[in-house]
C-alpha cells in the first residue's frame, strides 16, 4: 500500500517540483532566473578599486529571501503554555476551518498523527515527509515535517508546531525558514513561551501583525516523590524513558521478565514505520502491548495513552558527552503523560532511581530559559553566487568560508554543520555540479553510521560516473534475514537508513533514482523483519496464551512476504 502511495505520488511532486521530465535542465533554468531576484537582496559594497561587488555572506536580512511571504501582510497568532495545554489543538481548528493550509510539525509522528486527524474530520489532507508523499484526493491542507514546509506556495493557514525548535543547533534553520517563508495569510506557531521575546523582535521587520494567547495545562502532572523501586511496580500505561537502544532493549527484556506487561518501543534510529506502528499498538486499548519503553523520540507534541512517565535515567549523551537532561527536554518528555482525552486524565511522572529525583522535580518547577537567537543556514542560491566568483573552491571550501565569514544580526546563528562538511569532504572530488553536491550533503545520510555513509558514498560516485544509480548495484534484495543479535538489528537499521536515503534522492533526482518502489518494499521488509526481531525479544509467553494482535503479521505471512520480494 506504501509503496503503492509512493509510486502514485512520485510523478505528481517531481513534476510539481521541477516542471517536467528534464529535471536538471528545467531546475536550473528555474535556479537562474531566481538568481536574478536573490541577487537584488544582497548587500552590495565598493571594493577599493571603485567596483560595486555583492557581500554573499552578508545574512543579517534572512526575511528578504522569501518575497512571496513579503508580499503579505500576516497575522501571527503564537499559542504558548506548558504541555498538553491544547495549544496545538486551538491552531489545528483554525487549520481545519480554512480553506488550505499546512501543518508544520518537528517529527514524522506528529505529521502521520495531524494528517490523520484532519482525514477523519472530513479535511482531506496530504502527509508529506522527506521520504513520503501520501497524497488525498482533493486535499487543499497538507500535514509536513518542517523541512518540506514549501515556501512558494500561498496559503489561507499555516500552524508551525513546537517553535521553539526555532533555537535547536542542527535544525533550527528549518523553523527559521517556514517562520519568515510561509506564504500564508494567517500563521499560527505553538510552543513554549520561551520562545515569544525572540519571534516578536524577529518579526518586527517583516510587518506582520503578532498576537500572543497563552494556555494553561488541561489536566495535572503530578511530580511523584517516590522512585519506582522495583519493576514489579510497573504498571499499564507506564513509559520507561531511556536514551541509549541497547537500555531500551535491556528494560523491555526486564520488565517483560515479570510476566505482566508487554512493551512496545520507540526510539530514533527504528524506521518511522516501525515507531508508528510501536505506538498505534500501545495506544490501542485492546493490543496487549500495554507499557511503552522510549527514548526522547516520544517527546514532543504527541498524544499517546501514557499514564506514568519514568525516567530511567536524567542523562544523556548528546554525541559529544554524557550530560543532565535539560529543563526543556525534562518538560516535554513528562509532558507526554495524562494527555486530556486520552484514556489517563492524571498524569504522574518519577524516576527509577531515587538520586535522580531533585533534578526531575526542580525542572518541572523551573522555566525553559528564553531563547536568545533562531537557527539560519546560508541558501543555496548565496553559496552558489558565491562560487561563481570562485569556481575553483569546491562545496567544503565555499561552506566552510560561509560559516567563517557569515555576517548575523544578533536574532540568529549558524547551526551545526558538522554532518554537512562531513558529507562534502566525502563528495567534493567527483564531478558533480554544486546543486548536486548541496542536495547529497542535506540529504538525510547519518554520516556517523558506518553503512549509511558508505551508502552515501556509492549513491554519489554511481551518480556521478553513469547518472544512474540502481539500487541491485549495491544492494541485493532477498538478503534481509531477522536479526538474531543486537549488531545484526544495529545493521538492519542502517540498512534501512540506506534504502531511505535512495527513496529520498529519488524524490529529487527521480530519473537518476529509479528504483523507488524497490526500495520502498525493502524498507517496509526491514521494518518487519525488525518487529519479528521485537516480537521474539523479551520474555516469551507460551504462544496459546499470546494473542498477536490483529495488524501485526504472524512469522509465516511474514517470510511469505519477503519471499515476494526475492
Ligand atoms: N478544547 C478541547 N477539546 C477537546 N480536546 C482537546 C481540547 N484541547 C485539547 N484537546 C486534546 O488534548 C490533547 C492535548 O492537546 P494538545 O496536543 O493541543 O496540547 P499541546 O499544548 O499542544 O501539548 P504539547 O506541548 O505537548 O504539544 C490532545 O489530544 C487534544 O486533541
Ligand atoms: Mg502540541
Amino acid at each position: 500500500m506504501a509503496s503503492f502511495l509512493l509510486r502514485r505520488n512520485a510523478n505528481l511532486f517531481a513534476r510539481s517540483l521541477l516542471g517536467n521530465k528534464e529535471p536538471f535542465r528545467l531546475y536550473f533554468q528555474f535556479k537562474f532566473q531566481r538568481l536574478g531576484r536573490a541577487a537584488n537582496m544582497v548587500h552590495s559594497y565598493s571594493s577599493s578599486s571603485g567596483h560595486i561587488r555583492n557581500d554573499f555572506t552578508d545574512l543579517t536580512c534572512p526575511h528578504s529571501w522569501y518575497p512571496q511571504a513579503r508580499k503579505k501582510h500576516r497575522r501571527v497568532i503564537m499559542h504558548v503554555g506548558p504541555t498538553n495545554s491544547g495549544k496545538t489543538h486551538h491552531a489545528l481548528k483554525q487549520l481545519e476551518s480554512s480553506a488550505s493550509g499546512v501543518y508544520c510539525g518537528p517529527l514524522r509522528l506528529l505529521a502521520w498523527e495531524i494528517a490523520k486527524r484532519l482525514n477523519k474530520a472530513q479535511v482531506p489532507c496530504d502527509l508529506i515527509t522527506g521520504q513520503e508523499r501520501e497524497e488525498v484526493d482533493g486535499a487543499n491542507h497538507k500535514a509536513v515535517t518542517v523541512e518540506m514546509a514549501d515556501v512558494s506556495a500561498d496559503y489561507q493557514c499555516a500552524v508551525i508546531d513546537e517553535i521553539q525548535m526555532i533555537g535547536c543547533t542542527t535544525r533550527g534553520y528549518s523553523f527559521t525558514r517556514a517562520l519568515l517563508g510561509i506564504a500564508a495569510d494567517e500563521l499560527h506557531l505553538c510552543g513554549d513561551p520561551a520562545a515569544v521575546p525572540l519571534i516578536q523582535e524577529i518579526l518586527k521587520i517583516t510587518g506582520d501583525e503578532v498576537e500572543v494567547q497563552f494556555y494553561e495545562r488541561l489536566s495535572p502532572l503530578i511530580p511523584l516523590n517516590v522512585p519506582l523501586g522495583s519493576f514489579s511496580n510497573v504498571r499499564n500505561g507506564d513509559c520507561i524513558v531511556t536514551f541509549s537502544r541497547q537500555e531500551i532493549y535491556r528494560l523491555k527484556k526486564r520488565i517483560e521478565k515479570e510476566g505482566k506487561h508487554l512493551c512496545s518501543v520507540v526510539y530514533g534510529s527504528l524506521p518511522p514505520e516501525t515507531r508508528t506502528r510501536q505506538a498505534s499498538m500501545f495506544n490501542d486499548a485492546s493490543s496487549e502491548f500495554d507499557v511503552l519503553v522510549a527514548s526522547d523520540a516520544i517527546g514532543m507534541g504527541l498524544n499517546l495513552n501514557i499514564s506514568r512517565i519514568i525516567f530511567s535515567t536524567t542523562k544523556k549523551f548528546d554525541g559529544f558527552e554524557v550530560r543532565d537532561l535539560t529543563v526543556p527536554e525534562i518538560k516535554q518528555i513528562a509532558g507526554r503523560a495524562g494527555r486530556y482525552g486520552s484514556n489517563f486524565p492524571e498524569g504522574e511522572v518519577t524516576c527509577l532511581d531515587e538520586e535522580d529525583l531533585p533534578l526531575l522535580h526542580s525542572s518541572l518547577n523551573s522555566p525553559s530559559p528564553i531563547l536568545e537567537r533562531a537557527g539560519l543556514l546560508p541558501t543555496f542560491d548565496l553559496m552558489y553566487m558565491y562560487s561563481r566568483l570562485h569556481p575553483r573552491n569546491g562545496f567544503y571550501q565555499i561552506l566552510a568560508h560561509f560559516l567563517d565569514n557569515a555576517k548575523l544580526s544578533e536574532n540568529y546563528f549558524i547551526v551545526n554543520c558538522e554532518q554537512l562538511l562531513k558529507v562534502a569532504a566525502v563528495i567534493d572530488e567527483l564531478p558533480l555540479g554544486l546543486h548536486e553536491k548541496y542536495l547529497f550533503c542535506i540529504s538525510p545520510a547519518d554520516m556517523d553510521d558506518e553503512i549509511s555513509s558508505q551508502g552515501l558514498t556509492q549513491f554519489a560516485e554511481n551518480y556521478a560516473k553513469k547518472g544512474l544509480v540502481r539500487l541491485r548495484e549495491i544492494f541485493t534484495p532477498g538478503s534481509l534475514k531477522v536479526p538474531k543479535t543486537a549488531a545484526a538489528l544495529k545493521e538492519l537499521e542502517s540498512i534501512h537508513k540506506v534504502l531511505d536515503l535512495y527513496v529520498w534522492l529519488s524524490f529529487r533526482l527521480e530519473e537518476s533514482f529509479p528504483d523507488r518502489e524497490l526500495a520502498a518494499s525493502q524498507k517496509a521488509i526491514c521494518s518487519m523483519l525488525i518487529e519479528e526481531f521485537l516480537e521474539r525479544l523479551g520474555w516469551q509467553r507460551p504462544m496459546a496464551r499470546r494473542r498477536l494482535p490483529s495488524h501485526k503479521m504472524s512469522t509465516s505471512l511474514l517470510s511469505q512476504h519477503v519471499r515476494q520480494y526475492l
